[in-house]
């Protein structure tokens, strides 16, 4: 083969590099299956916990499945010491998910089950990630508005995941319906098949390293705005057409809209809109939306709906690109309360489902990783 016969793919646009049973994106039908039930109705019936246990187990728990699953997951929920040690050590100026990124790799340093990669020890780490990344975002946002270590706010068993992880990070109860739009978040971040963090984990895993070097790796691939760091970066944008408390919907669309004609004019990439599977709209935001819209309603935030629905128009008439996740999952997690550093640390944590169940299936039938690339510098040439 010639170097002017390979096709080269650029970001493995359209490549299929392997199978997967975890989950299933249909561009054509604009739909995301996990383990074959569609995410919206899982959204709509299930709590996160049995969608963690689904896409690790392939089915749904029963409830005697569930009581044991959620008894685990209880049970690894505080802080580890040393984990809060290392948080305590990196400087606030460092980005969230650098500390998250730390978090899991000394997570995995420290695990009992550390140089042990059999189906159950992986299984096993699965679930101590899920169960304590939480506590790690909660502290995190706590300890950086305090501008020093603190006490962390402590677990409460008798809450459901979604109910403590508010818990934790506020330090109050969220009220139901908020406790309900975060826990339809955290179900439709957990998982996306090959996305480019997947990938990362998959990648990590194929040459035999360990479940959280995979982990640790992919929530380097998260963090990058083309990807997962765009749920933050929505909010910036927000920020920067300014949102006035107060301000009717419509004032505030028109604002965004100008701002939106402005910023294409100057050719600039607008993050929560576009994706590279779906073109014609992402599957998961229509429900995400209802979400968001629940939590204007509750919160009285007309305004920032108004911003919303600006942007989104004004981005359909000069492009016809569609919003993706991270464009309604952003103002939700603000109108909840979470700083907007804070908010990709949220999707690492919905996401450990997803990145885990995956690392489990390329562990299961594993092929070294490992793509060709075309040469294209100097010919061989003498010293
Ligand atoms: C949970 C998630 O990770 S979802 C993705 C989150 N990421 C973002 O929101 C970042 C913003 N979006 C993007 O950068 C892109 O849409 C991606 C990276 C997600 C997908 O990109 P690709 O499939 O590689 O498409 P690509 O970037 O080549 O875009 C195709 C065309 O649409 C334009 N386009 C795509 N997305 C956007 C956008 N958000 N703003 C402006 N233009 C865009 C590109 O400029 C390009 O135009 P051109 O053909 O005139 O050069
Ligand atoms: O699939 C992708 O490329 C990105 C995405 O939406 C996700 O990871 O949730």
């Amino acid at each position: 083969m010639t170097s002017a016969t390979i096709e080269i793919r650029k970001g493995l646009a359209g490549v299929v590099v392997d199978s997967t049973a975890v989950s299933k994106v249909n561009p054509e039908t604009n739909s995301l299956l996990y383990r074959g039930y569609p995410v919206q109705d899982l959204a709509a019936n299930c709590s996160f916990e049995q969608v963690a246990y689904l896409l690790w187990n392939g089915e749904l728990p029963s409830p005697e499945e569930l009581a044991a699953f959620i008894q685990q997951e209880r049970a690894g929920r505080a802080l580890e010491p040393v984990v809060k040690q290392v948080v305590d050590a990196l400087p606030i100026t460092a980005h969230p998910m650098d500390v998250c990124r730390t978090a899991a790799s000394v997570m995995g340093a420290c695990h009992p089950l550390a140089g042990d990669s059999s189906p159950a020890a992986n299984m096993a780490k699965a679930l101590d990630l899920f169960a304590a990344m939480p506590a790690v975002v909660a502290y995190d946002q706590r300890r950086r508005r305090e501008g020093r270590p603190i006490e962390p706010v402590e677990p409460r068993a008798e809450l459901g995941y979604s109910a403590n992880f508010l818990w934790m990070s506020f330090g109050e109860e969220a009220a139901p319906e908020v406790v309900e739009a975060f826990d339809v978040s955290m179900i439709l971040y957990a998982e996306h098949s090959f996305n480019a963090s997947t990938f990362t984990g998959r990648v990590v895993t194929s040459t035999l390293s360990d479940l959280h070097s995979a982990v640790t790796a992919a929530i380097g691939a998260l963090k990058g705005p083309l990807h997962g760091g765009a749920n933050e970066a929505v909010m910036h944008t927000f920020e920067e057409i300014g949102i006035r408390s107060g301000e009717s919907g419509g004032e505030a669309a028109a604002r965004a809209k100008a701002w939106m004609e402005d910023a294409l004019a100057h050719k600039k990439k607008i993050m929560g809109f576009g994706h590279r599977v779906y073109k014609n709209g992402d599957s998961r935001v229509p429900t995400m939306k209802a979400a968001l819209d629940k939590m204007i309603a509750h919160y009285g935030r007309p305004e920032l709906l108004g911003l919303y629905n600006g942007l989104e128009q004004a981005m359909e008439e000069a492009k016809a690109i569609k919003p993706n996740l991270d464009y309604p999952a952003g103002p939700t997690y603000h109108l909840m309360g979470f700083d907007t550093e804070m908010f990709t640390p949220l999707f690492v944590a919905s996401r450990i489902t997803g990145w885990t169940a995956h690392i489990m299936e390329q562990a299961a039938a594993n092929s070294l990783i490992r793509p060709l690339s075309a040469y294209n510098g100097v010919e061989q040439r003498s010293l």
